[in-house]
């Protein structure tokens, strides 16, 4: 069985103007020990996709169909189970560090804090566990001390990774774990995350704009467009063969080092995605796409085979099926 089955997972917010729909039909699923990569454009509905996955969401976003985590449906579940599921089970590493730690408590009592609020040890144990963390995440035991303040980004991007683990989940979703750090730390906190989840077993969905990070980092790829899944596949398949014209453009975009708005747009692609409330008829893409047919701008294509293990949501990846 699948760790995780995301079953037409849909996500709307209702703001003051109206309905935001923000993820629209996505169906994914993850194996024990797999890592799976999810890419896409600002606003494309990766972070949502990722808090809809532990019920962290905002009260006006509506979530519908099911997330399976061991066969038992995350949107249905009492609350007492869900706040048990959070870190025991699944645990979040957040962009860039700032959302996850507290300025004024020092990094030890932080680690330490999931463990303790789920019984999982006692305040001795939680301390070694501590010290067992920060080494595993490549930080002397004396940093338990330092104040958030005190660390670079790339340290404290370690602790939020040490805190993920603490409570050693079965799942860790890392959503722009590397954005915010210059492009040396990156690599080293990437290959640090590589590493651990490779030594523990552990099961990743790490949500990027560089697709070239998450090939390196994921066995599956999933690329997110306007709120859908137009592309999934194995990391190198899609990374280096890309049937959508969507995930060959992110594919083909280098970002400039220490400047991480390149690394949002796209080569060769023009315009700006779609607002999520006036989304184009047809293919949501089409407008920038620049191998759009006539037909594109009325038929919107779901997902369908475009290879061995590959689904495409493109009537090109569907001409490609029907020849061979
Ligand atoms: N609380 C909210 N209320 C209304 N709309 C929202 C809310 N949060 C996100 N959205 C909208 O939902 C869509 C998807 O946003 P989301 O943040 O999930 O995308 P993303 O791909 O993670 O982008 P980024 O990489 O910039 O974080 C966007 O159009 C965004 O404006």
């Amino acid at each position: 069985m699948s760790l995780l089955e995301l079953d037409d997972v849909s996500v709307t917010y209702r703001i003051a103007a109206g309905e935001v729909p923000a993820v629209r039909g996505v169906s994914l699923t993850l194996d024990s020990g797999a890592a799976l990569g999810v890419a896409g454009e600002s606003g494309s509905g990766k972070s949502t996709l990722a808090m809809a996955l532990l019920r962290l969401l905002p009260k006006d976003a509506r979530v519908g169909g099911r997330i399976l985590l061991d066969g038992d449906d995350v949107l249905t579940m009492k609350w007492g189970r869900m706040r048990a599921v959070r870190w025991a089970e699944a645990s979040i590493v957040f962009q860039g560090a700032q959302h996850g730690l507290n300025p004024v408590r020092k990094i030890g009592d932080q680690i330490a804090e999931p463990l303790l609020v789920h019984g999982l040890a006692k305040p001795d144990a939680a301390r070694k566990r501590v010290t067992e963390l920060l080494e595993q995440v490549g930080l002397p035991a004396w940093r338990a001390r330092s104040y958030p303040h005190e660390l670079s980004g790339g340290q404290r991007q370690r602790v939020m990774i040490a805190m993920a683990l603490a409570c050693s989940p079965r799942l860790i979703i890392a959503d722009e774990p590397t954005t915010a750090l210059d492009v040396m730390v990156q690599a080293q906190v990437l290959s640090l995350i590589k590493e651990l989840v490779a030594e523990q077993g552990i099961s990743l969905i790490m949500i990027s704009h560089d697709l070239s990070v998450l090939a390196d980092v994921c066995d599956q790829l999933a690329v997110m467009y306007a709120g859908r899944v137009v592309e999934h596949g194995p990391s190198r398949e899609v990374f280096h063969h890309a049937e959508h014209p969507y995930s060959k453009a992110l594919a083909a975009a280098f970002p400039t080092v220490g400047d991480p708005v390149s690394r949002m747009a796209p080569k060769g692609l023009g315009g700006d995605p779609p607002d999520p409330m006036q989304l184009p008829g047809g293919c949501s893409f089409h407008p920038r796409c620049p191998v759009a047919l006539e037909e594109c701008a009325t038929l919107d294509v779901e997902l369908w085979p475009a290879g061995p293990g590959r689904t495409a949501a493109c009537v090109h990846a569907r001409a490609d099926e029907e020849v061979s």
